[in-house]
């Protein structure tokens, strides 16, 4: 620098400005050289994290590919830092080794312990874990012995089990694994009858065999949180770790701790399953709902069914199947008998059975009910233009029937006395019958229409037939009150 002012001094203009030249290109080249050692530090070196193949669920190897909680776990930290991960899994013992070997290397996730504190810096609590001891389900006596002297316990060597139980149980003896698979291996073929195991990993291994409860947890022993781990000394790589760690959010932890610690045989439902079972139940409640429509539309019919029954039976008499004094009642109310009376073409006949109490007491009650049902019978088939054929009391029965006047209610009665009511007589037993007739012709000058009106014209009509002598019928007319006595020729 001296000899350059020195230079500054002597020459001229010219060369003032070749040495300005001169120090620009000396800067530019000065900020390249640092930008290139800034990109240097963010083109990050991959950091190799290890721990055992066969931790399942925490890390494990299958076909050579790294899986498992812990590899989850450091793969998410991978992506959200930037930074680059290798896992290398092994026997857990190797991967303690390497840990002493040092460099750019993580554990992925291990106990406390002191032995370990001599070569390895622990950085940040990650899971909880809990570990268990394990006997063989077939001894009661296993079961319920707890940890006593002498025992010999199945454990994972180099292990943190191995080390808890010689720190707590000096007298118990250790069979060492190279790993959790082999131990719980040699606990199935009967070769160990109690393992120490943590209670994720025995969980989860106990579980993808058939018989799962080949084994039994009878005591828990303790429960401690895994720590990442660097080599001791290596402070850089631990505020790395520490500060990566803190850059995953929580919520992502949850779902790789919920991926592998509630994978169970039961709850492995197959992709396929969800939508057969969605469809089963579609198909099972269209054809319920279907089974269900069709079972109403036969109760809805059998209902209808049942209720026209009983609307028949309230309108029918029970001993002669004639319409009663309601089914009576209905008919008058009919457009049919409407227009009939408008047009003055209606005749109402009362039919009184002549001394029926006498057939009563000389046959007895049955043969009288077998009169009526004859008569009713016989009325049925030869009267097919009557509207309506109704008893309405005891012996009694009323007939509406078309009319245009008086020679048509006199053929109409003529041809019940004469030839109809003669049906029900039994000639074999001496049993005549023969009925007064009331028949009232229901004029179209007519006022008054009422039915117990037109029923009661009829009955005075038919009584008057009675006191003339019965068997005979008793022609009248509503408008004129003219009454034409008709005598039948049949005689009591
Ligand atoms: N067998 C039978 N008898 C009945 C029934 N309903 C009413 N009777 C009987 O019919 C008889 C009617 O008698 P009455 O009203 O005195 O008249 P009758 O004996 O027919 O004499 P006249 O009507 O005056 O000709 C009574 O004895 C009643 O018990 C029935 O359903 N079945």
């Amino acid at each position: 620098m001296l000899a350059l002012i020195h230079l500054e001094e002597k020459l001229p203009l010219m060369h003032l400005l070749r040495l300005c030249r001169f120090v620009c290109g000396v800067v530019v080249l000065a900020l390249g050289i640092s930008q290139s050692v800034a990109l240097a530090e963010t083109d990050k070196d991959t950091i190799i994290v290890t721990n055992s193949h066969s931790w399942k669920p925490f890390a494990f190897s299958e076909n050579g590919i790294a899986k498992g909680l812990l590899v989850d776990y450091w793969k998410l930290f991978s992506e959200i830092n930037n930074t680059p991960v290798e896992f290398t899994l092994s026997d857990w013992n190797d991967s303690l080794v390497a840990m002493q070997e040092g460099g750019r290397i993580v554990h992925a996730g291990l106990l406390y312990s002191k032995s370990r504190d001599k070569y390895l810096d622990y950085v940040f609590p990650l899971f909880e874990i809990t570990t268990t001891l394990y006997v063989v389900n077939d001894s009661e006596e296993l079961k319920t012995q707890g940890v006593v002297p002498g025992m010999v316990i199945g454990v994972v060597s180099g292990g943190f089990e191995e080390e808890y139980l010689k720190m707590r149980y000096p007298l118990v003896a250790t069979m060492g694994f190279d790993n959790n698979a082999a131990l719980i291996q040699a606990a199935r073929n009967g070769k160990v009858k109690r393992m120490l195991v943590d209670t994720q990993v025995a969980t989860y291994y106990l579980l993808q065999q058939e018989n799962s409860l080949g084994f039994v947890p009878i005591e828990r022993m303790y429960k401690k949180m895994l720590y990442a781990a660097v080599p001791a000394g290596n402070e850089l790589l631990m505020r790395e770790i520490e500060s990566g760690i803190k850059n995953i959010p929580p919520h992502e932890i949850d779902r790789i701790k919920q991926k592998w610690l509630n994978t169970s045989r039961t709850t492995k439902i197959p992709g396929w399953l969800w939508p057969f079972i969605g469809s089963a139940l579609l198909l099972g409640a269209a054809s319920y709902i279907l089974l269900l429509k069709q079972a109403v539309n036969r109760k809805t019919r059998a209902l209808k069914a049942l209720n026209s029954k009983l609307e028949e039976y309230a309108f029918t008499d029970s001993l002669t199947g004639l319409m009663n004094r309601r089914g009576l009642d209905r008919v008058f109310a009919s457009k049919r008998v409407k227009i009939m009376l408008k047009r003055g073409q209606l005749g109402v006949l009362m039919l009184d059975v002549d001394h029926f109490k006498k057939i009563n007491d000389k046959y007895g009650h049955l043969k009288g009910d077998e009169v009526l049902n004859n008569l009713s019978k016989a009325l049925n088939n030869y009267l097919r233009e009557a509207v309506a054929i109704s008893r309405i009391g005891g012996e009694e029965i009323c007939l509406l029937l078309p009319a245009e006047d008086f020679h048509d209610l006199k053929v109409i009665a003529d041809y019940i006395c004469s030839f109809i009511v003669p049906q029900a007589s039994q000639d074999g037993i001496g049993l005549t019958v023969t009925v007064s007739v009331g028949a009232l012709l229901v004029d179209k000058d007519g006022k008054e229409t009422s039915l117990e009106a037109l029923l009661h014209h009829s009955d005075r009509l038919m009584y008057q037939a009675k006191e003339a002598g019965r068997n005979r019928v008793m022609l009248g007319c509503l408008s004129s009150q003219q009454h034409h006595r008709y005598s039948n020729p049949v005689s009591v």
